[in-house]
């Protein structure tokens, strides 16, 4: 199985780092600069030298030409990028990368792959996972989803390498609705923390926050059971924690009362804002998703937030 990685951010260079320690990879970029002298992804991943095996490239057809091709896009783009480059990626194998919602539908990437490239073979790969982890060889577990369980086996065995072990799949709406959700509690995480709330406050977001995400799980016909793997709770624990993570760090800008940098790829924002509205269309309750779509809009501030989410109807946990 060929394998190519479409996308040279931080996530798309390091499974393609990863990836390597199986045999050669192709790595594509709209603009890849001098990395393929230079030898390493400036921009993205500075500290982290790219593999002899890797064979990088600003020509898509030359990279679309694998069997099984990984698309590390981010979430907002991969509709125009996967209408861009349709033809070439007719009966592929595509897995994608991104984590999040699709802003004017609400759908998850597998949903769009499928609609965009209808004879490809749709799979998401998704889950706890920094990419600088990845590609300086530390250990990471991921969750493959694919719906057809042959094509999940055969994505698992060629996807997992020495240090990135690949759990799999069929349920892919549980598989995206946990990377996509987690990045949103991450940003209502980051905002409390930020704003001095304490510790105690982000166990409680978190908590029910993954409450949340199940609650949705439920309705979009998603297993519950996903949503407690790698790819629900196992990321969202990470995500809630660490300022390694962007969407906790746009998080606590927002509750120090900073700029964050827009250029900077924080999933969560545009996903809380088709989760939000996605809530609003069904009529189901996400409180927090609401206050996270709030303080990204800056419709609300962290105090209005945090007396909002306190003054809900006492309930059943
Ligand atoms: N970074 C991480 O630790 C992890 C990231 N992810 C997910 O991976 C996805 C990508 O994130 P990440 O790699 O970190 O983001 P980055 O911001 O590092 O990189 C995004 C990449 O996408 C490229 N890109 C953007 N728009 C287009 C387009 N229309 N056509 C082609 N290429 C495009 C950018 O190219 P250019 O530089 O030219 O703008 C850039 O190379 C996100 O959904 C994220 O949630 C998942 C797990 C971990
Ligand atoms: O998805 C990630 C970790 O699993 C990366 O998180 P951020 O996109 O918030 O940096």
């Amino acid at each position: 199985m060929s394998v190519s990685v479409l996308g040279a951010g931080a996530f798309g260079t390091a499974l393609a780092i990863s990836l390597c320690g199986r045999g050669p990879v192709t790595l594509w970029g709209r603009d890849i600069g001098e990395m393929r002298t230079t030898r390493v992804n400036a921009a993205r991943l500075p500290d982290c030298p790219l593999p002899d095996a890797l064979w990088i490239t600003d020509d898509i057809a030359e990279a679309a030409a694998a069997t099984t091709i990984l698309l590390a896009v981010p979430m907002q783009k991969l509709r125009g990028f996967l209408t861009d480059h349709a033809a070439l990626l007719q009966g592929k194998r595509l897995v994608a990368c991104c984590k999040g919602m699709e802003i004017d539908t609400g759908l998850g990437p597998v949903s769009i792959i499928a609609e965009e490239v209808p004879t490809a073979t749709a799979a998401i790969l998704t889950g706890p996972s920094f990419a600088a982890d990845i590609a300086r060889g530390l250990p990471t577990a991921l969750t493959l989803g694919c719906a057809d369980e042959a094509a999940a086996k055969a994505l698992q065995q060629a996807l997992t390498t020495e240090n990135l072990r690949l759990y799999r799949t069929v349920d892919t709406v549980g598989a995206e609705l946990g990377g996509a959700l987690k990045n949103v509690i991450a940003i209502a995480c980051g905002a409390a923390m930020g704003a001095g709330l304490g510790e105690s406050a982000r166990a409680a977001l978190l908590t029910r926050g993954f409450a949340e995400m199940q609650r949705l799980a439920r309705t979009l016909d998603a297993e519950p059971d996903t949503l407690a793997g790698l790819s629900g709770f196992g990321d969202l624990v990470l995500t809630c924690t660490s300022d390694q993570s962007r969407n906790y760090r746009l998080g606590l800008s927002i509750g120090e009362g900073r700029q964050f940098d827009r250029t900077v790829t924080v999933e969560g924002a545009a996903t809380a804002l088709a989760v939000h509205a996605l809530a609003q269309r069904s009529g189901l309750d996400l409180p927090i998703t609401a206050v996270v779509a709030g303080l990204v809009e800056n419709r609300q501030d962290v105090t209005s937030a945090m007396t909002s989410l306190l003054a809900r109807p006492l309930k059943e946990e």
